[in-house]
């Protein structure tokens, strides 16, 4: 197998580390020869880097490594950009969470007007970073895993309809590991699953075992009673805010009882509650800041003080083991099937043509090719129109540095009570976001 040139584009990320960690586990079955780093942040890079840097050399020497800031660089002679940008750091999210509290609205990552205004900081970055690699490696793909993966989906879809991009998420991942584990299976890889919906606003509505049984019935029931809050994977997602949205499976099967929801449904359908218990001082951003964001720099500086890796407690994830799939069904054709967020093209029947849908696809060296779903629901289609219209007019808020389109989209959310509480928000993080959104009139 041809050994690759891998880009990770937003090397000071939280991720990195685990990303590289995995790629070196997977050298077998994804031969690497260059990983590089790119960031706009050289000193956050660096941390990271740095120690990536002693792990490359005690466990793969022979692969080249480097890191930079500068973009011909970073992005001549790749294979595959690894795209994680958090566009104004875990500072901004803080405020895209903490603004919607304010207004007794779910501030959330992804989610609501949280998830909007990081839309809107994103689309620039993203589409810069397609430039770069169109510019500097013409052949390479783009496999972005920056958030909010919806919006930046919708506006690679409108503003590089060409561009080899790939827009992932990886919450059906590790959902899939919980019901597999619930139901002893080793692996979601021994489940065959059917999915649909939007990024972070989907349901399973088949899951069946390699004999072709039906599995459902066995994880309903274990939902039906704790949600997906038990067995999710060692040393992640304990904090009550991730533990509240895994419980929350529970009653999102008694709101859809015939299939299984994606946890980021709760924000929509539960929004009430999560207002309710949510410590709108300390929010999930805090959480981050405090914890995973502060070991994750620690873990890379004992790194570089010891001179070496040995005993690390960074470790590969779904993140990584997905984003490693990927790249190697579209470099060596193996025809996986994965979930992604691919334009509709009436894969669901009766949805949105050139809607941003989260299906399965099956992934070879042309590119990916989306499976028929066929028609949804009343109930799932609704919610859906709405969610995706919202999408939409970020998307021409953006282009058209359009206040109106923006407000619009604040008020077409499910989580948002009025077009009044709608412009309060808007008003509120136009302030907060004046050093990364477009000007608006
Ligand atoms: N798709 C998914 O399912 C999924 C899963 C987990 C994380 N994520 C996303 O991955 C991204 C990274 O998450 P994180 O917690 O590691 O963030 P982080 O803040 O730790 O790292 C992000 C990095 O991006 C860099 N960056 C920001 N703007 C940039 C720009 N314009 N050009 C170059 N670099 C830039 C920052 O300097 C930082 O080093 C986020 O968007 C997060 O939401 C997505
Ligand atoms: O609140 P965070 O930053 O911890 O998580 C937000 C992200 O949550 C999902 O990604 C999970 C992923 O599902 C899990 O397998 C593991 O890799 O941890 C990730 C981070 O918790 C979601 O898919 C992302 O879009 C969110 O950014
Ligand atoms: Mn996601």
């Amino acid at each position: 197998m041809e050994k690759k040139s891998i880009l990770i584009a937003g090397g000071g990320s939280t991720y990195t580390a685990g990303i590289v960690v995995m790629m070196l586990e997977y050298l077998d079955k994804f031969p690497v020869r260059k990983i590089k780093m790119y960031d706009n942040d050289e000193e956050r890079q660096q941390k990271v880097a740095e120690a990536c840097e002693i792990i490359i050399k005690e466990r793969a020497p022979e692969i080249e490594f480097l890191y930079t800031t500068d973009p011909e660089e970073a992005f001549t002679d790749v294979d595959f950009v690894m795209a994680q940008l958090r566009v104004g750091k875990y500072a901004m999210r803080e405020q895209d969470e903490k603004i919607p509290f304010k207004h007794g609205v779910v501030g959330q990552e992804t989610c609501g007007p949280g998830g909007i205004a990081y839309g809107m900081r994103s689309i620039g970055p993203i589409i810069q970073l397609a430039d770069y690699m169109e510019k500097y490696s013409p052949e390479a793909w783009l496999l972005n895993y920056s958030n909010p993966a919806a919006i930046v989906a919708e506006a690679t879809r409108r503003l590089k309809p060409d561009s080899k991009i790939i827009n992932i998420c990886d919450m059906p991942i590790c959902l899939e590991e919980i019901m597999a584990r619930v139901i002893n299976k080793k692996s979601r890889k021994e489940m065959d699953v059917q999915y649909f919906g939007l990024n972070h606003f989907g349901w399973w509505t088949s899951i069946k075992d390699k004999e072709g049984n039906d599995l459902m019935p066995e994880i309903k029931a274990h939902v039906a009673k704790y949600g997906y809050a038990e067995n999710t994977p060692a040393g992640q997602h304990k904090e009550e805010s991730w533990l509240e949205a895994m419980r929350a499976g529970k009653q999102l099967l008694e709101i859809e009882p015939d299939f299984l929801s994606n946890t980021y449904l709760k924000y929509y359908l539960m929004a009430d509650e999560t207002v309710a218990h949510a410590n709108k001082d300390y929010t999930r951003a805090n959480e981050i800041i405090d914890g995973r964001e502060k070991n994750v720099f620690n873990e890379c500086a004992r790194i570089v003080a010891n001179g070496s890796a040995k005993d690390t407690t960074i470790a590969s994830s779904e993140h990584a083991v997905f984003i490693v799939d990927l790249a190697r069904a579209l470099a060596y054709n193996t025809k996986e099937r994965m979930l992604l967020i691919t334009e509709n093209k009436g894969a669901i029947e009766n949805f949105s043509s050139d809607a941003m849908v989260e299906i399965p696809c099956i992934v070879g060296k042309d590119g990916y090719e989306p499976m028929s779903v066929g028609k949804i629901p009343t109930f799932q289609k609704g919610l859906m129109e709405q969610q995706v219209a919202s999408e939409k007019l970020v998307v021409d808020a953006w282009v058209e540095g359009s206040y109106q389109k923006l407000w619009q989209a604040i008020t077409m959310s499910k989580v948002v009570p009025s077009a009044q509480v709608a412009k309060d928000i808007l008003d509120d993080l136009i302030v907060a976001n004046q050093e990364f959104w477009p000007v608006l009139s």
